[in-house]
């Protein structure tokens, strides 16, 4: 059980009892540090690492996940605890660099010094200080703006399984958002590669964005103590410039599942039974803990986007359903898509958003949305009967649908900025009001007579209306 026993800073020390991997069991002889405090545990050769109390083992010894490698650490080691909870520094001169869980550069440019500090767990603002949900955030992305709105305010997911594209939308999203950004973005890179962490890192520097961007990683290398932590250090840095220096923050998360993962990992360490497939018993709270703090509050606006892992492409795991609750708009990315070559790899018929509403987009839009849905929706009903009588077997109508659906889905495709040397096309970025436009035009037959490749990989209509209509290729 959670037990805040100790709220004082007088510095306790104690011994390290037993080490088993990053799990570090000390005995106390003048009190007990409270839940989430930190220790400073001595290794061999003089040097410490971090650990996070999680439980307390009787009245006399806790039990604390390392954030380091406890490597050198020995029974009888001394343990310092100051009673205070882990704190990652925060504040404007965090703009600019990238730093670890506990504010050490790792951009080879030299010591941070900061005055502030923020603990790591917080508690989400109250629902009276929250706002709701506020205008579209416009992405520059046709099928994003079109069928997952994002809103200022909101919570939005990338789902997908490996390998369909979750990081080039968020990097393509981070691309086409921080140019034109009236505030701070703040990226938590969860327990993906450093090589990943790094290219994004060097695209934000080329194209001039650091200079309003603040970067936390806790990648794959670090311990699960490290990635469990970093999302909320991240998320600490991210409210601070909310709320003190009241700007705008776009929180940008890749992958909140490997945040899941490591609480999964950090769990059997313990020695807790599992839960469901293999998950932590804890699993809707570690979500929650991260999730519910994400929100705009009167002091600031606050967008957030998550590209989330889908293991093995499935929608029913217990992590994806306990995170879809939380979401605005969830971006669903499919594997089937992807394999037709069709970028971004969007499932319309299975992504959502709350701000695809007559009241927040309009009713033109909401309502071309809606027709664009029945038409894929239309056209995914007939491909079996495709597959088995062919085209020339179904009436003039549905062929006439699946003509407009597959132009539908070519000019959904976009060549992106950040995927240039896999595309070799120059990116594009689409006001929303063309997205509609050109939907809208496919929908009601003004593009029957352009061929199918014409609308594919393009921006809005605007860039085939100089070039001379070409013969349909299909009916
Ligand atoms: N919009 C796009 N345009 C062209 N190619 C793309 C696009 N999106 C993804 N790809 C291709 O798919 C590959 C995988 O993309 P990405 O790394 O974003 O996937 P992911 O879902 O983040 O993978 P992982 O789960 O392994 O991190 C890219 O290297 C690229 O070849």
């Amino acid at each position: 059980m959670r037990n805040h026993v100790q709220k004082s800073v007088r510095t306790m020390c104690g011994k390290v009892t037993a080490v088993r991997g990053t799990v570090i069991d000390a005995w106390f002889s003048d009190g007990l540090p409270s839940i989430d405090s930190a220790l400073q545990c001595s290794l061999d050769g003089g040097s410490n690492v971090t650990a996070v109390v999680h439980s307390h083992l009787g009245n006399s010894s806790v039990r604390a996940i390392a954030t380091g490698s406890t490597r050198g650490m020995q029974r009888g080691a001394n343990v310092c605890c100051d009673g205070t909870p882990l704190r990652v520094p925060v504040g404007m001169q965090l703009v600019g660099r990238v730093i670890d869980l506990h504010g050490q550069p790792l951009d080879g440019r030299g010591e941070l010094s900061w005055d502030e500090s923020l603990p790591l767990y917080r508690s989400p603002p109250p629902p009276s200080f929250c706002r709701g949900l506020g205008d579209v955030y416009p992405t520059g992305i046709k099928v994003i703006d079109l069928f997952c709105p994002f809103t200022h305010g909101g919570r939005v997911a990338v789902f997908g399984g490996a390998g369909v594209g979750k990081t080039v939308v968020l990097t393509e999203f981070i691309h086409n958002a921080v140019a034109n950004l009236d505030g701070i973005a703040v990226f938590a890179g969860i327990g993906e590669r450093s090589r990943e962490g790094l290219e994004l890192w060097q695209e934000l520097q080329e194209r001039g964005f650091m200079d309003r961007t603040a970067m936390v990683f806790g990648q794959m290398k670090e311990p699960p103590g490290a990635r469990f932590l970093v999302g909320l250090a991240a998320l600490s840095v991210a409210e601070h410039f909310r709320d003190v220096e009241k700007k705008n923050v776009l929180f940008l998360v890749d992958n909140a599942y490997r945040h899941v993962q490591a609480g999964m990992e950090v769990s059997g360490l313990l020695g807790r039974l599992p839960s469901r497939v293999g998950y932590q018993p804890t699993l809707a709270a570690d979500i929650a803990a991260l999730e519910e703090r994400i929100t705009a509050t009167q002091n600031g606006d606050m967008v957030s986007v998550q590209a989330i892992y889908v293991p093995a492409d499935d929608y029913a795991d217990p992590a994806i359903t306990h995170a879809f609750w939380h979401m605005d708009s969830s971006l669903v990315l499919s594997r089937d898509v992807a394999a037709e070559g069709l970028y971004p790899a969007v499932d319309p018929l299975s992504s959502s958003s709350k701000a695809l509403d007559p009241t927040i987009v309009g009713q033109r839009h909401y309502d071309v949305a809606q027709a664009s849905r029945r038409t894929l929706g239309r056209y995914e009903e007939l491909k079996d009967l495709i597959s088995m009588l062919g085209i020339d077997e179904l009436s003039a109508e549905d062929r006439q649908t699946v003509g407009r659906a597959r132009r539908l889905r070519n000019f959904l495709t976009q060549p992106f900025f950040v995927a240039e040397t896999f595309t070799g096309m120059s990116g594009r970025n689409v006001p929303i009001e063309e997205t509609v436009e050109g939907v809208d035009a496919i929908l009601s037959g003004k593009c029957d007579e352009l061929d199918e490749e014409q609308l594919f990989m393009i921006g809005s209509l605007d860039e085939i209306a100089a070039s001379s209509p070409r013969k349909a290729t299909t009916p």
